[in-house]
This record gives C-alpha cells, structure tokens and sequence, in this order.
C-alpha cells in the first residue's frame, strides 16, 4: 500500500497565525486506562495471589488485602487480564491516535512498574495504529499526506537517536515557533504502511541492543516514536492549506524508579540511580492534576517532560494507558501506579488543530494585519467612557475575587495555626501525646521517605535518633530557603515600587528579621549535639515567632493590597460612594507606579514638590495616631486636588492600569500564595517531626511498660504482619509450623516475636531494595537469592509430600484431599504434592494458617515443646548466600533428627 501523491514541502510551513477566535481550541481530560496483565509463569510458579480484581469496566478494587489496606479506583476503562491488545487500542488509544491525521497533536504513553507490559501493549497499539492510520489516508480523497518518523530513547538523560544510533547523544534547542526539539534528529519520510513497520521494528531492535550490551536498559529508559502526518488541500489559486500533527507513541522507564526516588526524597540513598525524567513526569503530573496551570510546572527538570510538554497540559490529545501486574508481591508498586493514573485523570490538555499556510499566504496575513493595527495607532478617537468604565469594572472584579483568596488563605491559615495549637496541648499531657504520636506517625507521610515507609506500614520499626537529626536538618535547610526566597521576592516587589514607600521598608526589615533569625537556627554544626538536645531545641524552636513574623509580613501585604483597592477606589465612580473611608488613605507600592505617572513631568502640579515627597508626607500622617484639630480639619478634597487627576489624558490611565495595577496584584497574589504554602508544609512536618520525637521518647521511657493495646490485640496483629512477612519472603514453611505452634502471645513470647518481625522486616527490606536495584529481576529473572529461597521451599514441599503416606493414615488422607479439594485425577504421589503445595498459601486466612500449621506439624512430628532458643535467628545480609541459608539448615536438622 503506497501513500497518495506524496507532495513535498516547497515552502516553508509555520503554524497559522490566524486570530484564537477562528482556531477551535478543545479542552478534554487526558485519557486514564489501567490494564492488568495476567500473572506471569514465575509468579504463579511462586504461589503468588492475585491482589487486584476488575470489578467493572471501569473500577478495579483490591482483593485479598487486610480491610484497611483495600482500596477502589475507577478510571475510563479498566482492563483485565483477558483484554486482548485490540481492545485496549479501540477503547482505550483510537480516538486519540487518530486526531493526529486531522490536524491534532496525540500522544499515547504506556506507564507502569517493569515488567508490567508496557512494551507489550505498546507494541500492539503502534501495530493497530499503522493499519488505522493507512485505512483512513486511503479513503481521504483530495488531500495529500507526508508522514515522517523519528524515534529517540532516552536513558540517563541523554537522548540517542534509534534511527540513527552512530550519531551520539543529541541536544534539546527551544524552537519559539515548535517548542522543544531534538537538534539533528533524523526524520525518514515514509514510503508505505511497510516501511513504517520496518522502521518501528528497527528502532525496537535497536533498543533490545541496548537491553544486552547493558543489563536491565530497556526498563531504564523511555522510548518515544514520534509519527508526524501533514495533509495538505490545494485550492484553485495555488495556494495550499496543510495540517500538520504529530503522533507520539511512549514506552516509559518502570515506574518503580520513580516511586522509590519520591519515597526517598532528599535522603536518597547514595549511589541509588535517580531516572529524572520519570521522577519529573510524575510531579509535572501531580502539579497539573492540582488545576493548576498558571504555576510553574517543572517542564523543564527533565528531557521527557521537555519533550513532551505539549502533551502534557497543553495543545495535544492524550492517552494514558496504565499497566499492572496483578501479584500480591507486587502490590506497592501497583498501587504506585493506580495513584499516578488517579493524578493522571484529572490532567486538562487544550488541544487544537494545526492550520499551517504556505509562505505567500502567511505575508498576505501579516501585511493585512499591520495595516490594521496601523490605522488603530492612527485613529485620534480616544476611548470612550463606556470603554473605560467596562476597564474599571473589571479591575473592581479582580481585586474583590483577590480579596476573597485573601480571606481564604487567613482562614486556612489560622485553622493551621490551631491545629498546631492542638498538637502542642497535646504534647503536654503525655498519655494522649503518645496516641497522637502514633497515628501521625503510622498513618500519613513523614518528612523523610524511604526507611519510613516500613515503618508505617508495619508500625513496628523504631526511628534512629539520627535519622531524625537528620530530618531536623532538613526542616532546617527548607527555612533557610524560605527565607531566601522571600528576600528574592521582595527585591522582586520593590522594584515596582517607589524607593521611599515605608510599607516596603518595613517588609523588608521584617523578611530580613526572619531571615537572620533562620540563620541562627542553622548555625548550630552539623552533626553535633545529641538526639536529647535535638528534641529540646526542636521543641523549644520559636515556631511562633517565624509565624509572628510572617503574620507581621503577612499584614504588610495587607496593607498594600488594601492600599491597591484605594488607589483604584479613589478613581472608580462606581466605589468611591461605597468605600471612600479608605480610598487613598494609604502609601503603597501598588499605588506608587501610578503616582508615578501622574506625577510625571507633563502633568506636574506646580504647587507640588515631587512625587516621592508628596508620598512621604502622606505617610507620615498615615503614621501619626493622633492628628491635629488642623489637619483632621483640612478638607478631603483639598489633597485630592493636588492629584493631577483632571489633566491626566485617558490613555495615559489606560496604561496605567494595564502595567502596574495588574503586575502588583499578580506579584502580591504570588507571594502570598507561595509563603503560605511554604508555611503550612513546615507546620506540618515539624509535628510529624514532634510526634515521632515523643514516640521515640516514650518507647525509650516505657520499654517494659505495658502497652496501651490490649495484649492479645498486639498478639494478633504481629502475628498477621509475620506470616505475610513469611509469605512475602518464602520462608520455610517448616519454620512458620513450628513458631506458629511455638508462640502463642504468653508474655515469655514477646522477646522471639519481636525478632522474628524485625527479621523478617529487615529481609523483606533487603530484597526489595534488591529488586529495585535490579528491576529486570524482578521480571522474568528474580534474583539469586529469592531464587535460593523458592528453591528451598520447593525442595522441602517434597520433602513434606513423601512423608505424607506415612504419617497420616489413609482415612485421615482422603479427609484431607476433600476438604481441600484436591482431584482424584494424577495418582497418588501428585495428590499428595498438591495437597502440600497448598499449604501456607494464603497468609491472609486465619483458618488456612491453622490448618495448614497443623498438617505440618503433623508431617513433621511437631510437638508444641519444641526450644524456643532455635529462632534466636541472626541478621545477615542476603549478600551472603551461604549465611543467609544457615536459618534452613536448622530447620532441615530439624527434619533429620
Ligand atoms: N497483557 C498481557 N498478556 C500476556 N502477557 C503479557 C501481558 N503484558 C505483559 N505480558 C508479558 O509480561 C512480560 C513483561 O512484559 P513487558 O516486557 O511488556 O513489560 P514492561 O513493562 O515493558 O517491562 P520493562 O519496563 O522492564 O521494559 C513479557 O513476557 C510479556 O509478554
């Protein structure tokens, strides 16, 4: 199948520069799917559960997961594991894909942890993309298409052309006319349907090159192919019309790189690779998810946020597609994802279609267009009064929704400041401060990341004083910086402003206050001082006194705002009746601009001094609390009439409003905005911060007191976090048998309980940071060690089925085999490994860890006296294969005794 008449670009295209109103510009939502691939051969061969079901074909919920760890999420389709690749592309990428042959930007980008099938779809969508995209040329009679390929991988922030992969790491430029490109990137124009398939599969093998020469590659970096399809409409005159649009297609890193950078933050291990681009997208996404767009939104942190700007937030139709594994081993890392998708649905592109003229039109238009805004500039007709009142109005509207976001953030703001009221009361009374401390710390994100997120998922691990010396650190830095920025700020702000404005004066002392009093704080050397004198200066630190200041600030800001409103007032003939108490009462940067203007040298009043003197006298009576009978006596009018109002010419107020009254308002609205914000995050982690200080401080005091919970409460739950800790680690099951029977929540247990959780705790630690390391192994692949222990428990799973005939009578197995429905069919020995191979699991029934205990304790001859001596079980590091293996050893003694 060949492309209709291919017409080669003869002249320059740019993007039209047809008026807004005439370009349709169309505002959707991106599109969410969430695909779930079925378990793998080795996860099932690991006697993996699912933990995800597709309830409908929109939600997805979790299954098989303790009550308070289910959760629901609903998208614009969901996928389960039977969906085949067509499906996914009808419902899930068409409609996207195709916009691109009419003129509209798309994107579809596959996101997910490795080895959860983002290649695997994504290969299936660039296939039924292909076959689309030349059905819909074929048809399209009257229009002639040029499509071009490019493909780039990106891996360690460096960009390598897969059409062209001698030509080494290329550069981003930033094109005014088309955004970011890739200098010097090779771009085929493509003959046919074939050879784009050719060309996509030479970029696929040149990326499965990469996944050989270096390891895990291809999980590592981000594959974009980008299809670009202009179509053009020739007219009678000559002059052709064209559409030009890209499709993109993205196959991103795993996720997992992600998630573990955001989990770690700023303590992120050292030597641990950060995949920036990835770690950007997702906050690129959570910022545009938030609604905001106006912000700044870190598009250029990374090389694929850069490169793909527009279709993230802005001119281009987007489609996400999620992809999952379902395993419970898994379910972090999923549940990573669905957040990510979650964010990801609440994204608004404006998308738009992509008119581009040829050259001889585009200089028509422009000619045209000059002309026009000529005879506007000519035009003596000044603004009508009706234009200005409407101008008035607006700003009037402006400021009133201004001063409604003020009020909004008072009130958040002092509900913050309670609430910090409340935690402080509750540090007082010891008790309550415990439980506070406890649920701050166990149920929301702390400061830090990483080690923490164990311990609020297992709630058991204690904090290392200098972990939190560390965090105090941290919280330390963030206030030096807000200091800084809000000096950079000010200087910002005062450069707006007249020199002698004493509002601004006192702004500034008072940032400059903070700001040294910030740098006292951080005087203190790092690495000194004991976790002791940390907690006493954390809890003694002027916590108020920063939020004095800044309230100081706060009222500063204000003042101008209510300044601003004055300066508008004083001019306004629809609020001056309503407002004139306050109207021009006040000096003000705001305001200073447009005295500037009215007091510039063609309007002067002869009778004033200058404008600066005229602002600080007027201050000056601004400050006197108590004024002379004279001047309360002197009449309103007779200071307005200095004002130079009347001889002002109405394009000079035109300008006026547009330049400073707008950039004060956004500059004051900005930084407000920004200190609040910066406010309320430190509030907030300095109580995580306390909380976790007394929940140290209290298990130090109280170790060997006894615990707020109930004992058997505390039993129950260590002993569920230890057997799918066992589960999740594929410990013996012999070893589970025999603890299980062993300890049954008597005081004597405690001292093995808590061993064995930080045990098993530490190693599901280790060998999820080995996973992590290594994403590939995680895949098809699992590391060495977790192929060690699933070889073990294999191994002795045979073991236990020969000693099924002998030790259980035949009655007594046929008892078995119904109740755990294992089929007549395969002959005696299969049955018996069957039934075996179903014990221990599902570590989230109560009644199958009995019975399955019971069954082991029988095959093995278990009695409940057994030592409790042989769990004393050593922490090693997995590293070490044959040590690591030891705690087996016992356990296979055990059998051979
Ligand atoms: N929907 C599915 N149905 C059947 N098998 C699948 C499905 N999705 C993925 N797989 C299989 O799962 C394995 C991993 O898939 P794939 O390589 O696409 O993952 P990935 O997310 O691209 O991984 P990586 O990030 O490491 O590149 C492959 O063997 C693939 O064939």
């Amino acid at each position: 199948m060949t492309t209709p008449p291919v017409t080669p670009p003869t002249t320059k295209v740019r993007p039209s520069p047809s008026p807004s109103s005439t370009r349709k510009v169309r505002e959707e939502k991106i599109l969410v799917t969430v695909r779930m691939r079925p378990l793998t051969p080795r996860e099932i061969g690991n006697y993996d559960l699912c933990a995800w079901d597709c309830v409908d074909e929109n939600t997805i919920a979790s299954t098989n997961l303790a009550r308070h760890n289910a959760a629901t999420y609903t998208f614009d389709r969901v996928f389960d594991p039977s969906s085949s690749n067509r499906t996914v592309y009808q419902l899930g990428a068409r409609d996207v894909a195709l916009s691109a042959t009419k003129g509209i930007n798309a994107t579809i980008f596959a996101y997910g942890q490795t080895s959860s099938g983002k290649t695997y779809t994504m290969k299936g969508i660039a296939e039924k993309c292909i076959d689309d995209i030349y059905a819909y040329i074929n048809n399209a009679t009257g229009s002639s298409f040029v499509l071009k390929l490019s493909a780039i991988e990106i891996y360690n922030e460096t960009v390598v052309d897969l059409l062209n992969p001698d030509s080494g790491p290329l550069r981003l430029l930033d094109d005014p006319e088309r955004g970011t490109v890739v200098e010097k990137l090779t771009e085929e124009v493509i003959k046919n349907s074939q050879h784009l398939r050719h060309l996509i599969a030479t970029c696929e093998d040149q990326r499965q090159v990469g996944e050989t020469s270096l390891n895990d590659r291809s999980s590592r970096s981000h594959q974009i192919i980008r299809l670009t399809i202009e179509s053009s409409l020739h007219d009678e005159s000559g002059c052709s019309k064209a559409l030009l649009a890209s499709l993109s297609l993205v196959d991103l890193a795993g996720s997992e790189r992600a998630a573990q950078t955001n989990a770690a933050g700023a303590r992120l291990k050292e030597g641990s690779h950060i995949n920036r681009s990835l770690l950007t997208l997702t906050n690129v996404i959570r910022k545009l998810s938030g609604g905001k767009k106006t912000g700044h939104i870190p598009y250029r942190d990374s090389k694929l946020t850069r490169i793909l700007q527009s279709s993230l937030g802005g001119n281009a139709r987007t489609a996400i597609i999620c992809t999952m594994s379902p395993a419970l081993s898994h379910v972090d890392q999923s549940r990573n994802t669905l957040a990510f998708a979650t964010s990801a649905k609440e994204v608004t592109n404006t998308a738009q279609v992509n008119m581009v003229v040829a050259e001889k039109q585009l200089v028509k238009h422009l000619q045209k267009e000059v002309s026009r805004l000529k005879a506007e500039l000519l035009s003596p007709e000044p603004p009508s009064s009706e234009c200005l009142r409407s101008l008035l109005l607006e700003k009037e509207q402006k400021i009133q929704q201004m001063q409604r976001e003020m009020d909004e953030l008072k009130r958040e703001r002092d509900s913050a400041q309670s609430q910090l009221e409340v935690v402080r009361k509750l540090q007082d009374d010891d008790g309550l401060s415990r439980q506070v401390a406890k649920r701050l710390s166990f149920g929301g994100e702390t400061v830090s990341g990483g080690s923490e997120r164990k311990t609020h998922r297992r709630g058991r691990q204690s904090i290392e004083p200098c972990v939190l010396r560390h965090e105090i650190r941290k919280l330390e830095m963030m206030q030096r910086r807000l200091g800084e920025e809000a000096d950079r700020t000010l200087d910002l702000l005062s450069s707006h402003t007249s020199a002698n404005n004493r509002s601004i004066e006192k702004l500034v002392s008072d940032i400059k206050n903070i700001n040294a009093s910030l740098k006292d704080n951080i005087s203190v050397k790092e690495g000194s001082g004991s976790l002791e004198e940390e907690i006493g200066r954390l809890k003694c630190e002027e916590t108020a006194s920063l939020e004095e200041k800044l309230e100081s600030v706060r009222k500063s800001l204000d003042k101008l705002v209510r300044g601003e409103e004055g300066c508008l007032d004083s001019r306004s003939p629809l609020k001056s009746n309503k407002r004139n108490n306050n109207s021009g009462s006040m000096p003000n940067f705001i305001r200073s601009p447009c005295l500037k203007n009215l007091h510039g040298t063609e309007n002067m009043d002869p009778g004033t001094h200058n404008s600066a003197a005229a602002v600080d006298t007027f201050s000056q009576k601004q400050a006197t609390p108590h004024k002379t009978a004279d001047e309360k006596a002197t009449p309103k009018s007779s200071s307005t009439s200095k004002q130079p109002q009347s001889s002002v010419s109405v394009k000079k107020i035109q300008m006026m409003f547009k330049t400073a009254a707008e950039d004060n308002y956004q500059n004051v609205k900005a930084y407000v905005t920004d200190l609040k914000e910066r406010v309320a995050k430190l509030q907030y982690q300095k109580q995580l911060l306390v909380c976790q200080v007394l929940e140290l401080e209290g298990k130090n005091d109280d170790l060997g007191e006894q615990s707020p919970l109930p004992r058997n409460l505390v039993f129950e739950d260590q002993k569920n976090q230890i057997i799918m800790m066992w589960h999740l680690c594929h410990v013996s099951i012999i070893h589970r048998t025999q603890f299980y029977m062993l300890f049954r929540g008597e005081p004597a247990d405690d001292i093995y309980i808590q061993v064995e959780l930080r045990r098993l705790t530490w190693l599901e630690q280790k060998l999820s940071d080995l996973g992590n390391a290594s994403p590939a192994l995680l895949g098809d692949e699992p590391a060495g060690y977790v192929t060690s222990s699933i070889k073990a428990l294999k191994q002795e799973r045979e073991y236990l089925a020969k000693r099924v005939s002998t030790k259980l009578s035949a009655d007594e197995r046929e008892m078995l085999y119904r109740r755990w429905e294992i089929p007549v069919e395969g002959g005696k020995q299969r049955r018996r490994l069957q039934l075996v191979n179903r014990l221990w699991t599902d570590p989230l029934n109560p009644s199958h860890v009995k019975e399955s205990a019971e069954i082991v304790a029988k095959l093995v001859g278990f009695c409940e006296t057994g030592s409790a001596e042989m769990f004393a079980l050593n922490f090693v590091n997995p590293s070490d294969k044959t040590s690591w293996m030891r705690g087996w050893n016992m356990i296979s003694n055990l059998l051979h005794r």
